[in-house]
């Protein structure tokens, strides 16, 4: 039998892993593809520095690699340039490809997959969006009869795993970082992790398929984990919470709302036990109810089983014919801003314990509507400390509440504000 050419564009924390399955599994490959997987070359920045591979398969020339007689393109390199012109190029060739790749698909799904239709090639890509778990193709395919309503969960290893350092140990958020890069969990820009950019690309990724429409990673709300304080780690420790970088993914009415912020969960919530690089996610279809999928969401070895998986499939449809999903964004739903969507704050301020306090920082809440939904004041000095939790509202109302009360003379400083989910409103 024929074998199926693999051109592997990358070699890093995942393509190495890639490339040791591939060894270690030929046999178990073949069987289950039809012919014998093989890999026609390996780009990468600097084949020098490559010992633990074969030689005679590295190559600085990504682009003549992907012109040659491969059947398939892996990308494993990660960014926006020169990756998207290379697989545009491998697609329009008619080339199957396979990515790990979330910031591109965040942003240019529309166009590879046009050149995908072209050709009829395909384009699997499950380990972008939660490393190893089953997550993008339960959403294209198990629940593609379904209606899907909301899809909410922790999607970002790197920043789990801090967040869960610094709820557990109250380790230091700079070395706990450096741990994750070590790891193989953070970006080769670990800003992109921190700051929310990851999280939000496969947020938008994660939307667009879940609700047949074209959500870009400009589109999602990013608030990333920088400006988590160990004052919010115990402010939320207090009241029998957690923090967890969440993407949250609503269908609302004709609109599609999707965010990524830091939020409290309570402790008794199942994402508030899902710690270090695991990732998991809730899906919320009309008929099938609630779903959860959890698993390692980034490393080398769970994320290349991914890719592995989008492999074997793309070179099933090669041997025996046929071909995987086309983008569907039929249903060209309008993104909500986010201060439209109805969210819940926890406010922790220090204040003057006088009287007259608790009245003027509450008249604020009722100026904006918003409804409080539990008070708490510790200290009887000088020093006090006032803990609101809120009723539902929407985020800009909220936001603004916040502005108003930092702002009254009876408060010294605005210790913490989070926005809570995962209790009811
Ligand atoms: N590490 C993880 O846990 C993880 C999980 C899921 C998805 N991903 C995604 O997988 C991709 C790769 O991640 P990684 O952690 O393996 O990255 P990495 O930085 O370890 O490896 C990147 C590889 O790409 C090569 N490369 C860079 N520029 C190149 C170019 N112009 N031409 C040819 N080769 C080039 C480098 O030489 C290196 O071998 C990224 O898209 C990342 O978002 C990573
Ligand atoms: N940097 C990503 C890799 C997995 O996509 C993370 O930490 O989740
Ligand atoms: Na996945």
């Amino acid at each position: 039998m024929k074998p199926i050419k693999v051109a592997l564009l990358g070699c890093g924390t995942v393509g190495t892993q890639v490339v040791r399955l591939l060894d270690e599994q030929a046999d178990d490959l073949a069987a289950r593809v039809g012919a014998p997987v093989e890999l026609a070359g390996i780009a990468v920045r600097r084949p020098d520095r490559h010992r633990d591979v074969p030689k005679h398969l590295l190559t600085a020339d990504a682009a003549g690699l992907v012109a040659s007689d491969a059947d398939v393109v892996v990308e494993v390199i990660g960014g926006i340039e020169p990756v998207r012109t290379l697989l545009l190029d491998a697609l329009r060739r008619g080339k199957s490809v396979v990515s790990a790749n979330k910031a591109l698909l965040a942003e240019s799904a529309g166009e590879l997959f046009a050149a995908a239709d072209e050709s009829g090639a395909d384009l699997y890509f499950e380990a972008a969006v939660a490393g190893a778990i089953p997550l993008l193709r339960p959403l294209r395919e198990s629940l593609a009869g379904d209606r899907i309503t909301r899809v909410m969960g922790i999607v970002n290893g790197t920043t789990n795993y801090i967040l869960s350092a610094m709820d557990e140990t109250g380790a230091n958020y700079g070395e706990t970082l450096e741990e994750a890069s070590r790891l193989g969990y953070a970006e080769a820009d670990p800003t992109a992790d921190v700051d929310g950019y990851d999280a939000a690309s496969k947020a938008a990724i994660l939307a667009s398929i879940a609700f047949h429409s074209r959500v870009t990673a400009g589109d999602v709300y990013r608030e990333g984990i920088s400006a988590v304080t160990s004052a919010d780690v115990a402010a939320a420790r207090t009241l029998g919470r957690t923090i967890k970088l969440l993407a949250i993914c609503e269908r609302v009415d004709d609109s599609v709302a999707v965010r990524v912020h830091p939020a409290m969960i309570p402790r008794s919530h199942p994402l508030a036990s899902v710690n270090g690089a695991f990732n998991a996610v809730f899906v919320e279809a009309e008929a099938a109810g609630q779903l959860m999928f959890y698993g390692q969401g980034a490393g080398g070895a769970p994320t290349a089983s991914a890719v592995l998986g989008d492999l074997v499939a793309v070179a099933r449809n090669r041997v025996h014919g046929g071909r995987g999903p086309r983008e569907s964004a039929y249903a060209a739903l309008e993104v909500r801003p986010v201060g439209q969507v109805e969210t819940r704050y926890h406010l922790s301020l220090d204040v003057a314990d006088k009287a007259g306090v608790l009245a003027s920082v509450a008249a604020v809440f009722a100026e904006h509507d918003v409804s409080i939904a539990a008070v708490r004041q510790e200290g009887r000095t000088d020093d006090a400390s006032l803990v609101i939790v809120t009723h539902a509202a929407p985020d800009a109302a909220l936001k603004s509440t916040v502005d108003k009360v930092a702002g009254l003379p009876a408060v010294r400083e605005v210790v913490s504000v989070m926005r809570v989910e995962g209790e009811d409103s």
